[in-house]
């Protein structure tokens, strides 16, 4: 029986959807109460057992995963193993979601938006504009209240639309798109983001984020031929960068598939 990612993928047992857990470390509220942790893992194997603290007697519950990630574990090793392979994909054309999951202080925002100090606790979504070469345009939008607002708009209390096209699928009509020249443009595109989401305490959280938002990366890129590649620049003429990928014999693609990376950071 195959157990860990490394086995799954040696047999080519791969799925597209990977689901990994991460368990966060007791909070100051937690530890005033005098909470037990009753999660164990054993990340060999990709396993995560919960033993129920009244019956101490039972086996504990038992859960596989395609990743397990402790409370000594970093966002830097859990975006290295798991997100930086998907954030590849969308450079070579695939689309990709992240999606955090999880009650209230479980610790979404701390994984996907993150901390500066220390650097290794940087969060997936900062840490992929690293790692996208081609970036182009970033939105961030927020759903609260089942309204869904532009958090990098010029108004951000306007409730926007959700609407359907028969080609592109579902979008929020009039959302924002931002054009982002560098690493550093898209990092100040998604502090403003952060900085206008909808805050409030919960129980559980003093920082809770009490919204869902979903930040997107949409990127142009990848095909073959000399034409594309003309008519790419003049259509990207203010993007330094671009240049750069012509150089790299790396071609642009202005038409067709525009690939989108999406990081859901709430569902609860
Ligand atoms: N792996 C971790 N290591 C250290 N601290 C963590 C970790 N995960 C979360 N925390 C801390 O726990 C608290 C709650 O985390 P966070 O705000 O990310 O939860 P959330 O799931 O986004 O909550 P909400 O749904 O209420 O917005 C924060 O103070 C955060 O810094």
């Amino acid at each position: 029986e195959p157990t860990s990612s490394q086995e799954r993928s040696d047999i080519g047992l791969v799925e597209s959807v990977k689901v990994v857990v991460r368990c966060r470390p007791l909070n100051e509220r937690e530890k005033d109460l005098g909470s037990r942790v009753v999660l164990s893992m054993d990340v060999q194997r990709c396993q995560c057992f919960i033993e129920k603290p009244s019956a101490v007697d039972e086996p504990p519950k038992q859960f596989t995963f395609d990743g397990t990630y402790f409370t000594d574990h970093t966002t830097e090793e859990m975006y290295n193993e798991i997100a930086y392979a998907l954030v590849e994909g969308v450079t070579e054309g695939y689309n990709g979601t992240i999606f955090a999951y999880g009650q209230t202080g479980s610790g979404k925002s701390f994984t996907m938006q993150g901390v500066s100090e220390p650097a290794s606790q940087r969060g997936v979504i900062p840490r992929c504009a690293e790692n996208t070469k081609f970036l182009v345009r970033a939105s961030y939008l927020e759903i609260y209240n089942e309204e869904v607002r532009d958090l990098l708009g010029s108004d951000t209390k306007q409730r926007l639309e959700l609407k359907e096209h028969p080609e592109r699928g579902v979008y929020v009509r009039d959302l924002s798109m931002h054009t982002v020249h560098s690493v550093g443009e898209c990092e100040r595109v998604i502090e403003q983001g952060w900085r206008n989401r909808a805050v409030g305490y919960t129980l559980m959280n003093k920082d809770s984020s009490r919204s869902h938002s979903i930040f997107t990366i949409h990127l142009e890129i990848c095909s073959t031929g000399e034409k594309r590649v003309r008519g790419a620049v003049r259509h990207f003429s203010n993007l330094t960068f671009l240049q750069s990928l012509v150089n790299d014999n790396l071609y642009v693609k202005v038409n067709g598939v525009v690939p989108h990376m999406y990081f859901f950071s709430k569902c609860q």
